[in-house]
């Protein structure tokens, strides 16, 4: 039989993840997979999980739980020379990146996909020492994902997320930024910078809307110095994908981004806190493989 590591998180989204847990390895004993599990148990500790699931070399891993866990698993198996495939039991709040492959969100429908999808290589992206997989970003917001209490989450799902984001256009200010990608130069005052590798952000759906998992690049996407209604105005563009067309916004793909600033600009990769800048991002094309 094929081995198979399943690393959830239980104090993810509503904590549903623990009782499905017999209906998971139900089924990945069906499609062939023996299955052992880990319950996390704090930062860090799904990174440790994948890592050592690595080394006793298991034929897939499992990230159950929302985009925070599924980062600390891939930075447990990125930067390894053998990688186990990966699959996705989307158990968090806002479930992004699991929103832009397109896998069900259920938790039963998402292992079926498990035990019988196939690998598809995705591309991961960089930053310095670190892998992201979904989104990076910094400047004014991109804190507010990881400022939001894991409780509050628990209680009140998404919601939790526009509470604490409504709290946070108080303080929206620019920051003097630049950025080198391969075509260009941005230096100047911007609001915020985006990395995307998929679509899906925040629950936003088209914020970049020519991204492709698997195409080797990172969307860039650069809001410019903007007053508080511009800001509303462009991420109510930004539901239907529209702001990509305003002046305040700049879109690009790239294979690699330098970002550089004389301020303590914060990073969030997938969700999580990620350091400060100066950062490089790459994209290191097709370097997982995700059962889908
Ligand atoms: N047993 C645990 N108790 C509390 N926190 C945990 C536990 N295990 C992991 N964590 C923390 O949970 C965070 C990740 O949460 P995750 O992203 O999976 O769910 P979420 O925050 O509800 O969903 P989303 O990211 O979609 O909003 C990490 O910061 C990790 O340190």
């Amino acid at each position: 039989m094929k081995r198979a590591r399943l690393i959830y998180n239980p104090s993810s989204g509503r904590e549903e993840v623990k009782r499905w847990i017999p209906r998971i390895l139900d089924t990945l004993e069906k499609s062939g997979y023996e299955t052992s599990c880990h319950a996390t148990k704090g930062q860090g500790d799904a990174t440790f999980a994948a890592r050592m699931a690595v080394e006793r070399r298991f034929d897939l891993v499992i990230a159950a739980g929302g985009d925070g866990t599924i980062y600390e698993v891939i930075n447990g198996i990125a930067e390894q020379r053998y990688r186990p495939a990966l699959g996705i039991i989307p158990a968090g709040t806002t479930n992004d990146f699991a929103r832009a492959l397109g896998l069900p969100r259920s938790i039963p429908k998402a292992v079926e996909v498990i035990a019988n999808g196939t690998p598809i290589p995705i591309d991961v992206g960089k930053i310095n020492s670190r892998y992201f997989i979904n989104i990076a970003g910094g400047g004014a917001l991109t804190t507010l994902t990881y400022e939001v209490p894991s409780k509050l989450k628990t209680l009140l799902g998404q919601l939790a997320y526009y509470m604490k984001g409504i709290e946070k256009l108080a303080f929206l200010s620019p920051m003097h930024i630049r950025l080198e990608a391969d075509d260009r130069i941005i230096d100047e005052e911007i609001m915020m910078f985006l990395v995307a590798n998929s679509n899906s952000i925040g629950g936003f759906e088209k914020i970049a809307p020519n991204a492709k998992t698997d195409d080797g690049l990172l969307d860039c996407i650069v809001l410019r110095k903007t007053s508080l209604p511009d800001f509303i105005r462009i991420a109510t563009l930004a539901l239907k994908g529209e702001h990509v067309n305003d002046p305040k916004v700049e879109y690009f793909q790239t294979r690699k981004l330098v970002a550089i600033s004389n301020e303590k600009v914060k990073l969030n990769l997938d969700g999580e806190f990620g350091g400060t800048l100066p950062c490089t991002f790459t994209a290191l094309p097709r370097h997982i493989k995700l059962i889908r």
